[in-house]
Protein backbone atom coordinates (compact mmCIF):
# COMPACT_ATOMS: atom_id res chain seq x y z
CA UNK A 1 0.00 0.00 0.00
CA UNK A 2 1.40 3.55 -0.83
CA UNK A 3 2.79 5.22 2.24
CA UNK A 4 2.25 9.03 2.79
CA UNK A 5 5.28 10.36 4.02
CA UNK A 6 5.87 13.72 5.11
CA UNK A 7 8.90 13.82 2.46
CA UNK A 8 8.48 16.12 -0.35
CA UNK A 9 10.20 14.69 -2.18
CA UNK A 10 8.44 11.26 -2.88
CA UNK A 11 7.13 9.83 -5.88
CA UNK A 12 3.41 9.49 -5.55
CA UNK A 13 3.50 6.18 -7.55
CA UNK A 14 5.91 4.31 -4.95
CA UNK A 15 5.51 2.54 -2.16
CA UNK A 16 8.56 2.42 0.51
CA UNK A 17 9.78 0.79 3.30
CA UNK A 18 11.71 0.47 6.84
CA UNK A 19 12.83 3.49 8.77
CA UNK A 20 11.62 7.18 9.39
CA UNK A 21 13.09 8.97 12.34
CA UNK A 22 10.05 11.30 13.63
CA UNK A 23 11.18 14.32 15.51
CA UNK A 24 8.66 14.29 18.17
CA UNK A 25 6.58 17.86 18.61
CA UNK A 26 6.72 19.37 22.12
CA UNK A 27 4.10 17.82 23.20
CA UNK A 28 4.81 14.68 22.59
CA UNK A 29 7.87 14.55 24.06
CA UNK A 30 6.34 16.32 27.12
CA UNK A 31 3.71 13.24 27.51
CA UNK A 32 6.53 10.95 27.25
CA UNK A 33 8.62 13.04 30.45
CA UNK A 34 10.76 15.45 28.36
CA UNK A 35 10.80 18.44 27.32
CA UNK A 36 13.24 18.94 24.55
CA UNK A 37 12.65 17.63 21.29
CA UNK A 38 14.02 14.06 20.57
CA UNK A 39 14.29 11.86 17.71
CA UNK A 40 13.27 8.05 17.30
CA UNK A 41 13.82 5.27 15.27
CA UNK A 42 11.00 3.19 14.37
CA UNK A 43 9.91 0.77 12.11
CA UNK A 44 8.00 2.24 9.46
CA UNK A 45 4.10 1.25 9.21
CA UNK A 46 1.95 3.22 7.61
CA UNK A 47 0.32 4.59 10.54
CA UNK A 48 4.10 5.54 11.57
CA UNK A 49 4.56 7.27 8.71
CA UNK A 50 1.50 9.36 8.12
CA UNK A 51 2.08 10.14 12.14
CA UNK A 52 5.83 11.41 11.42
CA UNK A 53 6.21 14.85 11.82
CA UNK A 54 8.56 16.60 9.60
CA UNK A 55 12.12 17.24 11.25
CA UNK A 56 11.88 20.97 10.74
CA UNK A 57 8.64 22.61 10.08
CA UNK A 58 8.37 23.00 6.22
CA UNK A 59 9.17 26.04 4.52
CA UNK A 60 6.54 28.35 3.48
CA UNK A 61 9.12 31.20 2.06
CA UNK A 62 9.54 29.89 -1.18
CA UNK A 63 5.89 30.26 -2.49
CA UNK A 64 4.75 26.66 -3.62
CA UNK A 65 7.74 26.05 -6.22
CA UNK A 66 5.99 23.50 -7.97
CA UNK A 67 7.87 23.51 -10.95
CA UNK A 68 11.12 23.63 -8.68
CA UNK A 69 13.73 20.96 -9.53
CA UNK A 70 14.00 18.24 -7.02
CA UNK A 71 17.56 18.95 -6.72
CA UNK A 72 17.06 22.09 -4.67
CA UNK A 73 14.51 21.09 -2.40
CA UNK A 74 15.45 19.72 0.76
CA UNK A 75 14.51 16.39 2.08
CA UNK A 76 13.15 16.69 5.51
CA UNK A 77 13.11 12.72 6.61
CA UNK A 78 15.78 12.55 7.90
CA UNK A 79 16.66 8.61 6.86
CA UNK A 80 14.71 6.00 4.68
CA UNK A 81 16.44 2.43 3.57
CA UNK A 82 14.99 0.19 0.88
CA UNK A 83 15.16 -2.32 -2.14
CA UNK A 84 15.30 -0.15 -5.04
CA UNK A 85 13.79 -1.41 -8.27
CA UNK A 86 16.47 -1.68 -10.70
CA UNK A 87 15.95 -1.24 -14.83
CA UNK A 88 18.70 -3.00 -16.85
CA UNK A 89 21.25 -4.94 -16.12
CA UNK A 90 23.90 -4.11 -13.01
CA UNK A 91 27.23 -5.82 -13.72
CA UNK A 92 27.54 -8.88 -11.17
CA UNK A 93 30.89 -8.07 -10.29
CA UNK A 94 29.36 -4.68 -8.87
CA UNK A 95 29.52 -5.62 -5.08
CA UNK A 96 30.03 -3.05 -2.51
CA UNK A 97 28.59 0.21 -1.35
CA UNK A 98 28.47 3.64 -3.59
CA UNK A 99 27.96 6.80 -0.79
CA UNK A 100 27.36 9.93 -1.79
CA UNK A 101 27.40 13.27 0.54
CA UNK A 102 26.12 16.39 0.28
CA UNK A 103 24.03 19.30 1.33
CA UNK A 104 20.45 17.22 2.04
CA UNK A 105 18.52 19.98 4.12
CA UNK A 106 18.48 23.96 3.44
CA UNK A 107 15.77 25.19 5.33
CA UNK A 108 15.24 25.89 9.27
CA UNK A 109 11.51 26.24 9.92
CA UNK A 110 10.68 29.30 7.63
CA UNK A 111 13.83 30.43 6.66
CA UNK A 112 15.82 28.77 3.98
CA UNK A 113 19.62 29.35 3.40
CA UNK A 114 20.89 30.88 0.39
CA UNK A 115 23.87 29.14 -0.45
CA UNK A 116 23.95 25.20 -2.28
CA UNK A 117 27.42 25.15 0.38
CA UNK A 118 24.78 26.01 3.53
CA UNK A 119 22.52 22.86 3.93
CA UNK A 120 23.29 19.73 6.41
CA UNK A 121 25.00 16.70 5.48
CA UNK A 122 22.83 14.28 3.75
CA UNK A 123 24.72 10.65 3.33
CA UNK A 124 22.97 8.59 0.29
CA UNK A 125 23.89 4.82 -0.13
CA UNK A 126 23.95 2.38 -2.78
CA UNK A 127 25.04 -0.97 -1.96
CA UNK A 128 25.18 -3.21 -5.02
CA UNK A 129 25.19 -6.97 -4.64
CA UNK A 130 23.82 -9.75 -7.17
CA UNK A 131 22.41 -7.60 -9.81
CA UNK A 132 20.17 -5.91 -7.16
CA UNK A 133 20.22 -2.65 -5.12
CA UNK A 134 19.44 -1.31 -1.60
CA UNK A 135 18.92 2.13 -1.32
CA UNK A 136 19.00 4.89 1.80
CA UNK A 137 19.87 8.21 2.97
CA UNK A 138 20.68 9.82 6.22
CA UNK A 139 21.32 13.15 8.07
CA UNK A 140 25.49 13.60 9.15
CA UNK A 141 24.20 14.23 13.19
CA UNK A 142 27.02 16.85 13.16
CA UNK A 143 26.72 19.64 16.50
CA UNK A 144 25.44 21.97 14.24
CA UNK A 145 22.53 19.90 12.94
CA UNK A 146 21.61 18.58 16.00
CA UNK A 147 21.55 22.14 17.50
CA UNK A 148 19.56 23.64 14.71
CA UNK A 149 17.33 20.44 14.97
CA UNK A 150 17.09 21.09 19.13
CA UNK A 151 16.81 25.08 18.76
CA UNK A 152 14.91 25.67 15.59
CA UNK A 153 17.54 27.90 14.59
CA UNK A 154 20.90 28.39 13.29
CA UNK A 155 23.73 27.95 15.72
CA UNK A 156 27.03 27.63 14.02
CA UNK A 157 28.68 29.71 11.20
CA UNK A 158 27.91 27.80 7.95
CA UNK A 159 29.59 28.38 4.38
CA UNK A 160 27.45 31.81 4.00
CA UNK A 161 24.82 31.88 7.10
CA UNK A 162 25.72 33.24 10.55
CA UNK A 163 23.79 32.67 13.88
CA UNK A 164 22.00 36.01 14.26
CA UNK A 165 23.29 37.44 17.93
CA UNK A 166 20.28 38.26 19.87
CA UNK A 167 22.44 40.84 21.94
CA UNK A 168 25.75 42.47 22.49
CA UNK A 169 26.94 40.72 24.95
CA UNK A 170 25.72 37.22 22.88
CA UNK A 171 27.48 39.17 19.24
CA UNK A 172 30.69 39.75 21.33
CA UNK A 173 30.56 35.78 22.46
CA UNK A 174 30.53 35.19 18.86
CA UNK A 175 33.65 37.00 17.87
CA UNK A 176 35.78 35.33 20.67
CA UNK A 177 34.34 32.24 19.50
CA UNK A 178 35.26 32.86 15.74
CA UNK A 179 38.81 32.99 16.95
CA UNK A 180 38.64 29.59 19.19
CA UNK A 181 36.63 28.28 16.06
CA UNK A 182 34.10 27.01 18.77
CA UNK A 183 31.66 29.16 16.61
CA UNK A 184 32.80 27.34 13.22
CA UNK A 185 30.38 24.72 11.77
CA UNK A 186 30.83 20.62 12.03
CA UNK A 187 28.53 20.17 9.16
CA UNK A 188 30.29 17.79 7.43
CA UNK A 189 28.54 18.45 3.98
CA UNK A 190 31.09 18.32 1.16
CA UNK A 191 33.24 14.91 0.85
CA UNK A 192 33.12 11.32 1.85
CA UNK A 193 36.30 8.48 1.29
CA UNK A 194 37.50 5.41 2.50
CA UNK A 195 40.72 5.40 4.42
CA UNK A 196 43.00 2.48 3.94
CA UNK A 197 42.14 0.96 7.33
CA UNK A 198 38.57 0.53 6.56
CA UNK A 199 37.03 4.02 8.16
CA UNK A 200 34.67 5.71 6.18
CA UNK A 201 35.41 10.13 6.58
CA UNK A 202 32.98 12.55 5.96
CA UNK A 203 34.38 16.20 4.91
CA UNK A 204 34.30 19.82 5.09
CA UNK A 205 36.66 22.84 5.48
CA UNK A 206 36.23 22.94 9.22
CA UNK A 207 38.86 20.73 10.72
CA UNK A 208 36.22 19.87 13.16
CA UNK A 209 33.93 18.84 10.81
CA UNK A 210 35.52 15.68 9.98
CA UNK A 211 33.42 12.63 10.79
CA UNK A 212 33.09 8.56 10.79
CA UNK A 213 30.25 7.47 9.41
CA UNK A 214 29.21 3.54 9.48
CA UNK A 215 29.02 2.84 5.27
CA UNK A 216 26.27 0.14 6.86
CA UNK A 217 23.93 2.06 8.45
CA UNK A 218 24.83 5.35 8.01
CA UNK A 219 25.20 6.43 11.71
CA UNK A 220 27.41 9.31 13.01
CA UNK A 221 30.13 7.31 14.82
CA UNK A 222 32.56 10.48 16.50
CA UNK A 223 34.70 12.84 15.12
CA UNK A 224 37.87 12.05 13.38
CA UNK A 225 40.39 13.83 15.96
CA UNK A 226 43.62 14.86 14.43
CA UNK A 227 46.19 13.86 17.70
CA UNK A 228 48.84 15.79 16.87
CA UNK A 229 49.52 20.05 17.62
CA UNK A 230 49.37 21.18 14.06
CA UNK A 231 46.41 22.51 14.78
CA UNK A 232 44.13 24.83 12.00
CA UNK A 233 40.94 25.56 11.88
CA UNK A 234 40.26 24.78 8.12
CA UNK A 235 41.51 22.95 5.55
CA UNK A 236 41.54 21.21 1.65
CA UNK A 237 38.06 19.28 2.44
CA UNK A 238 39.62 16.70 -0.59
CA UNK A 239 42.61 15.41 1.16
CA UNK A 240 44.94 12.61 -1.05
CA UNK A 241 44.25 9.57 -0.09
CA UNK A 242 45.88 6.23 -1.04
CA UNK A 243 45.65 2.83 0.90
CA UNK A 244 48.40 4.02 2.52
CA UNK A 245 48.69 7.73 2.62
CA UNK A 246 46.64 10.59 3.96
CA UNK A 247 47.92 14.12 2.61
CA UNK A 248 46.39 17.22 3.54
CA UNK A 249 46.87 21.31 3.23
CA UNK A 250 46.12 23.94 5.80
CA UNK A 251 46.00 27.38 5.13
CA UNK A 252 48.06 29.65 7.42
CA UNK A 253 45.37 32.85 7.47
CA UNK A 254 47.92 34.73 10.16
CA UNK A 255 51.14 33.75 8.23
CA UNK A 256 49.60 33.97 4.73
CA UNK A 257 51.03 30.31 3.47
CA UNK A 258 50.31 26.72 3.93
CA UNK A 259 51.28 23.46 6.09
CA UNK A 260 51.69 20.42 3.72
CA UNK A 261 50.87 17.31 6.07
CA UNK A 262 50.90 13.88 5.68
CA UNK A 263 49.27 10.82 7.81
CA UNK A 264 49.82 7.03 8.04
CA UNK A 265 46.40 5.22 7.11
CA UNK A 266 45.76 3.87 10.70
CA UNK A 267 46.75 6.74 12.78
CA UNK A 268 45.49 10.26 13.47
CA UNK A 269 48.33 11.57 13.91
CA UNK A 270 49.00 14.25 10.82
CA UNK A 271 53.26 15.04 10.59
CA UNK A 272 54.37 18.26 9.45
CA UNK A 273 55.80 17.60 5.87
CA UNK A 274 56.70 21.48 4.70
CA UNK A 275 55.31 24.89 4.36
CA UNK A 276 54.42 27.10 1.54
CA UNK A 277 54.91 31.01 1.67
CA UNK A 278 52.66 32.70 -0.68
CA UNK A 279 54.08 34.91 -3.15
CA UNK A 280 50.87 37.57 -3.46
CA UNK A 281 49.04 38.84 -0.52
CA UNK A 282 46.93 39.39 1.65
CA UNK A 283 46.20 35.66 2.82
CA UNK A 284 46.38 32.61 1.28
CA UNK A 285 44.43 31.26 -1.73
CA UNK A 286 40.84 28.68 -1.29
CA UNK A 287 42.05 25.99 -1.96
CA UNK A 288 39.55 23.53 -1.70
CA UNK A 289 41.43 20.93 -3.44
CA UNK A 290 45.07 20.12 -4.84
CA UNK A 291 46.86 17.75 -6.96
CA UNK A 292 50.04 15.56 -6.11
CA UNK A 293 52.20 13.14 -7.97
CA UNK A 294 53.94 10.56 -6.99
CA UNK A 295 56.91 12.37 -5.74
CA UNK A 296 55.35 15.91 -5.29
CA UNK A 297 52.48 17.41 -3.70
CA UNK A 298 51.33 20.79 -6.00
CA UNK A 299 50.22 23.47 -4.16
CA UNK A 300 47.84 25.76 -6.03
CA UNK A 301 47.69 29.73 -5.12
CA UNK A 302 44.94 31.05 -6.50
CA UNK A 303 43.53 34.89 -6.31
CA UNK A 304 40.65 34.13 -4.81
CA UNK A 305 41.79 34.71 -1.28
CA UNK A 306 40.37 33.80 2.13
CA UNK A 307 39.04 37.29 3.71
CA UNK A 308 39.29 37.34 7.37
CA UNK A 309 36.90 40.05 7.15
CA UNK A 310 34.56 38.33 5.55
CA UNK A 311 35.10 35.19 7.86
CA UNK A 312 33.80 37.82 10.57
CA UNK A 313 30.75 39.17 8.57
CA UNK A 314 27.54 38.54 9.90
CA UNK A 315 25.79 38.98 6.05
CA UNK A 316 27.40 37.00 3.52
CA UNK A 317 29.33 39.20 0.74
CA UNK A 318 29.31 38.75 -3.19
CA UNK A 319 32.30 36.10 -2.33
CA UNK A 320 31.12 35.19 0.91
CA UNK A 321 34.77 34.65 2.88
CA UNK A 322 36.89 35.42 0.01
CA UNK A 323 38.06 38.32 -2.20
CA UNK A 324 39.07 38.27 -5.26
CA UNK A 325 43.04 39.96 -5.49
CA UNK A 326 43.67 40.35 -9.31
CA UNK A 327 46.93 41.98 -8.85
CA UNK A 328 48.12 39.86 -5.70
CA UNK A 329 49.08 37.10 -9.05
CA UNK A 330 48.18 33.44 -9.32
CA UNK A 331 51.07 31.04 -8.56
CA UNK A 332 51.58 27.10 -8.43
CA UNK A 333 53.91 25.93 -5.78
CA UNK A 334 55.53 22.37 -5.79
CA UNK A 335 56.99 20.83 -3.02
CA UNK A 336 58.96 17.16 -2.87
CA UNK A 337 57.23 14.77 -0.90
CA UNK A 338 60.83 13.28 0.56
CA UNK A 339 62.42 16.78 1.40
CA UNK A 340 58.87 19.22 1.76
CA UNK A 341 61.72 21.08 -0.19
CA UNK A 342 60.16 23.69 -2.91
CA UNK A 343 61.56 22.46 -6.04
CA UNK A 344 59.50 25.07 -8.45
CA UNK A 345 57.27 28.36 -7.51
CA UNK A 346 55.72 29.62 -10.96
CA UNK A 347 53.33 32.53 -11.41
CA UNK A 348 50.84 31.20 -13.87
CA UNK A 349 47.45 32.96 -15.32
CA UNK A 350 45.10 33.86 -13.14
CA UNK A 351 42.77 30.89 -12.39
CA UNK A 352 39.39 30.12 -10.59
CA UNK A 353 38.81 26.48 -9.45
CA UNK A 354 37.30 24.19 -7.43
CA UNK A 355 38.53 20.75 -7.92
CA UNK A 356 41.81 19.37 -9.16
CA UNK A 357 41.56 16.20 -11.20
CA UNK A 358 44.75 14.83 -11.30
CA UNK A 359 48.63 15.85 -11.91
CA UNK A 360 51.62 13.71 -13.01
CA UNK A 361 55.36 14.16 -13.91
CA UNK A 362 56.61 14.80 -17.30
CA UNK A 363 60.23 13.07 -18.10
CA UNK A 364 62.37 13.39 -20.55
CA UNK A 365 64.17 10.62 -22.68
CA UNK A 366 66.35 9.92 -19.67
CA UNK A 367 63.59 9.79 -17.75
CA UNK A 368 64.18 13.17 -15.93
CA UNK A 369 61.10 15.13 -14.36
CA UNK A 370 61.50 18.15 -16.54
CA UNK A 371 57.89 19.33 -15.65
CA UNK A 372 54.43 18.41 -13.65
CA UNK A 373 51.15 18.76 -15.23
CA UNK A 374 47.99 19.50 -13.24
CA UNK A 375 44.87 19.70 -14.68
CA UNK A 376 41.64 21.60 -13.10
CA UNK A 377 37.98 21.75 -13.35
CA UNK A 378 38.77 25.73 -13.94
CA UNK A 379 36.05 27.91 -14.54
CA UNK A 380 37.89 30.81 -16.49
CA UNK A 381 38.89 32.75 -13.74
CA UNK A 382 35.70 33.64 -13.05
CA UNK A 383 34.24 33.90 -9.30
CA UNK A 384 30.88 34.36 -10.73
CA UNK A 385 30.70 30.83 -10.24
CA UNK A 386 29.93 30.89 -6.93
CA UNK A 387 26.86 32.83 -7.46
CA UNK A 388 25.59 30.37 -9.87
CA UNK A 389 25.50 28.30 -7.03
CA UNK A 390 23.39 30.40 -4.94
CA UNK A 391 19.55 28.67 -4.15
CA UNK A 392 17.80 31.12 -5.70
CA UNK A 393 19.27 31.35 -8.70
CA UNK A 394 19.25 27.45 -9.22
CA UNK A 395 15.68 27.31 -8.48
CA UNK A 396 15.03 29.98 -11.05
CA UNK A 397 15.98 28.85 -14.09
CA UNK A 398 14.18 30.87 -17.51
CA UNK A 399 15.74 29.39 -20.12
CA UNK A 400 18.79 32.16 -20.13
CA UNK A 401 22.25 30.43 -20.59
CA UNK A 402 23.84 31.63 -17.53
CA UNK A 403 26.36 29.02 -16.33
CA UNK A 404 29.82 30.70 -16.09
CA UNK A 405 31.89 28.50 -19.22
CA UNK A 406 34.49 26.06 -17.44
CA UNK A 407 37.03 23.97 -19.16
CA UNK A 408 39.78 21.62 -18.27
CA UNK A 409 42.26 23.73 -17.06
CA UNK A 410 46.10 22.00 -17.97
CA UNK A 411 49.37 23.39 -16.30
CA UNK A 412 52.60 22.58 -17.08
CA UNK A 413 54.77 23.60 -14.21
CA UNK A 414 58.63 24.02 -15.45
CA UNK A 415 60.88 21.94 -12.98
CA UNK A 416 64.03 24.03 -14.81
CA UNK A 417 63.66 27.17 -12.47
CA UNK A 418 61.43 29.50 -15.32
CA UNK A 419 59.66 31.60 -13.65
CA UNK A 420 56.10 30.90 -15.13
CA UNK A 421 54.23 28.46 -16.05
CA UNK A 422 51.37 27.25 -18.37
CA UNK A 423 47.90 27.14 -18.17
CA UNK A 424 45.92 26.66 -21.26
CA UNK A 425 42.25 24.20 -22.00
CA UNK A 426 43.33 20.74 -22.61
CA UNK A 427 40.46 20.09 -24.75
CA UNK A 428 37.67 22.47 -26.62
CA UNK A 429 35.54 23.06 -24.14
CA UNK A 430 32.64 23.27 -26.74
CA UNK A 431 32.66 19.59 -26.54
CA UNK A 432 31.69 19.01 -22.84
CA UNK A 433 29.39 22.40 -23.45
CA UNK A 434 31.62 24.67 -21.46
CA UNK A 435 30.39 23.15 -18.42
CA UNK A 436 33.19 21.12 -16.68
CA UNK A 437 32.97 20.07 -12.76
CA UNK A 438 32.87 17.26 -9.92
CA UNK A 439 35.65 15.11 -11.40
CA UNK A 440 36.53 11.81 -10.69
CA UNK A 441 39.37 9.62 -12.56
CA UNK A 442 40.73 5.81 -12.15
CA UNK A 443 42.26 5.33 -8.74
CA UNK A 444 44.81 3.66 -9.50
CA UNK A 445 45.80 6.51 -11.75
CA UNK A 446 46.18 9.25 -9.15
CA UNK A 447 49.64 11.26 -9.36
CA UNK A 448 50.48 9.18 -12.67
CA UNK A 449 49.94 9.60 -16.52
CA UNK A 450 46.41 9.47 -17.53
CA UNK A 451 43.89 9.36 -19.95
CA UNK A 452 40.28 9.65 -19.07
CA UNK A 453 38.03 11.84 -16.89
CA UNK A 454 34.75 11.52 -15.76
CA UNK A 455 32.83 14.73 -14.57
CA UNK A 456 29.67 16.90 -15.16
CA UNK A 457 29.33 18.88 -18.14
CA UNK A 458 26.65 21.61 -19.68
CA UNK A 459 24.10 20.98 -22.58
CA UNK A 460 23.00 24.97 -23.20
CA UNK A 461 21.17 26.94 -22.25
CA UNK A 462 21.31 25.53 -18.92
CA UNK A 463 22.39 27.66 -14.87
CA UNK A 464 23.59 24.46 -14.20
CA UNK A 465 25.96 21.22 -15.19
CA UNK A 466 23.41 18.87 -16.52
CA UNK A 467 25.22 16.25 -18.79
CA UNK A 468 27.35 12.98 -17.64
CA UNK A 469 31.13 13.65 -19.56
CA UNK A 470 33.98 11.60 -20.29
CA UNK A 471 36.58 13.13 -21.65
CA UNK A 472 39.57 11.52 -23.17
CA UNK A 473 42.40 13.83 -22.65
CA UNK A 474 44.83 12.06 -25.06
CA UNK A 475 42.31 11.73 -27.66
CA UNK A 476 40.90 15.06 -26.99
CA UNK A 477 37.53 13.46 -27.52
CA UNK A 478 34.64 13.47 -25.28
CA UNK A 479 31.10 11.23 -24.68
CA UNK A 480 28.51 12.75 -23.01
CA UNK A 481 25.17 11.49 -21.63
CA UNK A 482 22.11 13.74 -21.13
CA UNK A 483 18.29 13.22 -20.43
CA UNK A 484 16.02 16.60 -20.02
CA UNK A 485 15.80 18.41 -16.96
CA UNK A 486 17.90 16.27 -15.00
CA UNK A 487 20.90 17.13 -12.49
CA UNK A 488 23.17 14.82 -12.33
CA UNK A 489 25.62 14.59 -10.06
CA UNK A 490 29.77 13.93 -10.05
CA UNK A 491 29.92 10.47 -12.31
CA UNK A 492 31.99 8.02 -9.86
CA UNK A 493 34.81 6.08 -11.49
CA UNK A 494 34.67 2.12 -9.96
CA UNK A 495 37.01 0.13 -11.67
CA UNK A 496 36.00 -3.70 -12.67
CA UNK A 497 38.40 -6.00 -10.05
CA UNK A 498 40.80 -7.24 -12.13
CA UNK A 499 40.83 -4.93 -15.01
CA UNK A 500 43.79 -3.32 -16.88
CA UNK A 501 42.17 -0.89 -18.74
CA UNK A 502 41.83 2.56 -17.44
CA UNK A 503 38.13 2.93 -18.68
CA UNK A 504 37.37 -0.79 -17.74
CA UNK A 505 34.51 0.10 -14.90
CA UNK A 506 31.84 1.77 -14.69
CA UNK A 507 30.68 5.36 -13.75
CA UNK A 508 27.82 6.11 -11.34
CA UNK A 509 25.92 9.30 -10.82
CA UNK A 510 22.54 10.09 -8.85
CA UNK A 511 20.15 11.93 -10.81
CA UNK A 512 17.70 14.40 -9.84
CA UNK A 513 14.85 13.49 -12.89
CA UNK A 514 12.79 16.56 -13.56
CA UNK A 515 9.73 14.60 -13.25
CA UNK A 516 10.87 14.56 -9.50
CA UNK A 517 12.19 11.03 -9.34
CA UNK A 518 15.50 10.00 -8.66
CA UNK A 519 18.05 6.98 -9.34
CA UNK A 520 21.82 6.27 -9.20
CA UNK A 521 22.59 5.85 -12.83
CA UNK A 522 25.26 2.80 -14.07
CA UNK A 523 26.90 3.77 -16.94
CA UNK A 524 29.41 1.90 -18.92
CA UNK A 525 32.68 3.71 -18.73
CA UNK A 526 34.06 2.62 -22.06
CA UNK A 527 30.99 3.00 -24.22
CA UNK A 528 29.68 6.14 -21.79
CA UNK A 529 25.91 3.99 -22.70
CA UNK A 530 23.38 3.51 -19.73
CA UNK A 531 23.39 -0.14 -18.61
CA UNK A 532 21.39 0.41 -15.35
CA UNK A 533 19.42 2.82 -13.44
CA UNK A 534 18.43 1.74 -9.18
CA UNK A 535 15.39 3.95 -8.68
CA UNK A 536 14.65 5.70 -5.24
CA UNK A 537 11.24 5.93 -4.26
CA UNK A 538 11.45 9.39 -4.18
CA UNK A 539 13.74 12.78 -5.57
CA UNK A 540 17.36 12.90 -4.45
CA UNK A 541 18.51 16.20 -3.79
CA UNK A 542 21.46 17.07 -5.46
CA UNK A 543 24.86 16.03 -3.88
CA UNK A 544 28.58 16.34 -3.99
CA UNK A 545 31.37 13.86 -3.13
CA UNK A 546 31.67 10.19 -3.41
CA UNK A 547 33.60 7.22 -2.88
CA UNK A 548 32.99 3.56 -3.26
CA UNK A 549 33.38 0.53 -0.94
CA UNK A 550 33.89 -3.06 -1.18
CA UNK A 551 32.63 -5.72 0.17
CA UNK A 552 34.45 -7.30 2.46
CA UNK A 553 37.76 -4.96 1.75
C1 LIG B 1 35.08 28.50 3.36
C2 LIG B 1 34.82 28.24 4.77
C3 LIG B 1 33.89 27.31 5.25
C4 LIG B 1 33.15 26.35 4.42
C5 LIG B 1 33.48 25.91 3.22
C6 LIG B 1 32.70 24.96 2.44
C7 LIG B 1 31.57 24.26 3.05
C8 LIG B 1 33.08 24.78 1.15
C9 LIG B 1 32.46 23.88 0.22
C10 LIG B 1 32.84 23.92 -1.07
C11 LIG B 1 32.25 23.09 -2.10
C12 LIG B 1 31.26 22.09 -1.71
C13 LIG B 1 32.62 23.29 -3.40
C14 LIG B 1 31.99 22.61 -4.49
C15 LIG B 1 32.01 23.09 -5.75
C16 LIG B 1 31.15 22.51 -6.72
C17 LIG B 1 30.95 22.96 -7.98
C18 LIG B 1 31.67 24.10 -8.54
C19 LIG B 1 30.00 22.24 -8.76
C20 LIG B 1 29.74 22.47 -10.03
C21 LIG B 1 28.83 21.59 -10.65
O1 LIG B 1 29.11 20.70 -11.41
C22 LIG B 1 33.62 27.18 6.72
C23 LIG B 1 34.26 25.92 7.21
C24 LIG B 1 32.15 27.19 6.97
C25 LIG B 1 34.19 28.37 7.49
C26 LIG B 1 35.54 28.76 7.10
C27 LIG B 1 35.63 29.11 5.67
FE1 LIG C 1 34.69 19.44 -3.70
Amino acid sequence: HPLHLPLDNMSPTMSSSLYTVAALSGRRASQQGGNKQRAVVQPLTADAATEALPLISAPRRRGGGADELVAWKSIRQERWEGVLEVEGNLPLWLDGTYLRNGPGLWDLGDYGFRHLFDGYAMLVRVSFRDGHAVGAHRQIESEAYKAAREHGKLCYREFSEVPKPDSFTSFIGQLVSLFSGSSLTDNSNTGVLRLGDGRVLCLTESVKGSIIVDPDTLDTVSKFEYQDKLGGLIHSAHPIVTDTEFWTLIPDLIRPGYVVARMDIGSNERQFVGRVDCRGGPAPGWVHSFPVTENYVVVPEMPLRYCVANLLRAEPTPLYKFQWYPDSGSYMHVMCKASGNIVASVEVPPFMTFHFINAYEEKDEEGRVTAIIADCCEHNANTSILDNLRLHNLRSFTGEDVLIDSRVGRFRIPLDGSPFGELEAALDPEDHGRGMDMCSINPAHLGKEYRYTYACGAHRPCNFPNTLTKIDLVEKTVMNWYEEGAVPSEPYFVPRPGAVEEDDGVAISMVSAKDGSGYALVLDAKTFKEIARANFPYGLPYGLHCCWVPRNK
